[in-house]
């Protein structure tokens, strides 16, 4: 995991590496030193999930207030998205929602999408709009998203439904001129916005020359089997393309290095990204194998939940809706986050 990692949206050579600079709580992804340990890699994380997780119609545990989180760190006062963590205060807490796109255009049509920029459809519009009434009582200090529309869309359309009416602005470093020209001249406004970080690192694995293929019609010319290697083996790439192991390296490097220190910071952070690259950061944070990950699928627009606590990751499922107990039974963070949300709205 040492090579300096190449943007292939530029067309040259990044200017950053990402080598990690720190430890990291997460294994290495090599199979032979993972753990054999989560009891949930066969499930679908998304729909056939949710029984997992139902809540169990208990009201959520009497609510001790607690002093809110510190935010240490201010993306808006920086022109660079690499320098504002300071991972040294620690909080004991903060909340990780992964979430994959909505259905996209080829989704729908059954077609291999990878790096290519397809937009949601009117039903992937309204997973979205579903996700973010899933986490609207959930609190959220940033959104990375990838590089591609679809996961953008998913990430605005899901804060139009959030419960903290904070604006979602993304942020633009691409150059000195997209940086002044898109700065923010009031601090109150910036108290009011919710930085969003978009980096390739987190697009879909690239699929190579299967890119717009009919995933049957290419069943049905190479076989079932061939092609299930292509799509769900762990170190198989697609012709020209990567392998979900390729995928994970740069993925979980960009997790490593870009969101893990803000969660170490306190901040609440949304990734809304694709089903291969949030796969390989679920192989992390779930520490599973090479062959758990293989049965690991998850559903279009279908948020996932997990609790960053000293330096470990506790899965929490899917919200199944703003008014879920167990998500918000489960740490009086998140439980006081929302009971300041009900405070407000009277
Ligand atoms: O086509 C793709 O980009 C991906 C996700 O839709 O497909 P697969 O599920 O085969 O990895």
């Amino acid at each position: 995991m040492d090579a300096a990692v190449c943007n292939p949206f530029l067309g040259t050579s990044s200017s950053r590496c990402y080598v990690s600079s720190r430890p990291c709580v997460c294994p290495d992804l090599r199979g032979s030193s993972m753990r054999l340990s989560s009891e949930f890699f066969k499930v679908e994380i998304g729909r056939s999930e949710r029984s997992l997780f139902q809540s169990s119609g208990k009201k959520p545990s009497p609510i001790i207030a607690l002093a809110s989180q510190t935010s240490v760190s201010d993306p808006f006062s920086t022109s660079s998205k690499n320098n504002y963590s300071d991972s040294s205060k620690k909080s004991n807490e903060a909340a990780l929602i992964l979430i994959r796109h909505g259905e996209s255009l080829w989704n729908e049509k059954n077609l291999f999408t990878g790096s290519v920029d397809v937009p949601l459809t009117k039903k992937g519009v309204e997973e979205a709009i579903e996700a973010g009434k899933r986490i609207s009582n959930i609190p959220v200090d940033m959104i990375y998203t990838s590089s591609l529309i679809r996961a953008q869309m998913t990430a605005m359309l899901a804060m139009t439904q959030h419960r903290q009416r904070k604006v979602p602005i993304i942020l633009h470093d691409e150059n000195e001129r997209a940086r002044t020209w898109s700065r923010i001249y009031s601090e109150e406004t910036k108290k009011q916005s919710i930085p969003v970080i978009t980096d390739w690192q987190l697009n879909e694995r690239m699929y190579g020359e299967l890119q717009g293929l009919n995933k049957q019609e290419t069943a049905e010319r190479y076989g079932k089997e061939q092609v299930h290697e292509w799509r769900r083996s762990y170190d198989i790439p697609p012709p020209n393309g990567e392998s979900l192991e390729m995928c994970a390296q740069r993925a979980v490097m960009y997790f490593r290095n870009e969101i893990e220190p803000q969660l170490f910071a306190g901040k609440n952070v949304m990734i809304a990204a694709h089903g291969n690259s949030l796969r390989s950061i679920i192989m992390c944070l779930d520490k599973l194998t090479s062959q758990e990950v293989i049965s690991l699928e998850l559903s279009t627009g279908i948020p996932l939940l997990y609790i960053f606590k000293e330096g470990r990751y506790v899965r929490r499922g899917s919200p199944v809706g703003p008014t879920e107990a167990g998500v918000y039974a489960y740490t009086r963070t998140l439980a006081q986050y929302r009971q300041n949300l009900d405070e407000m709205s009277y």
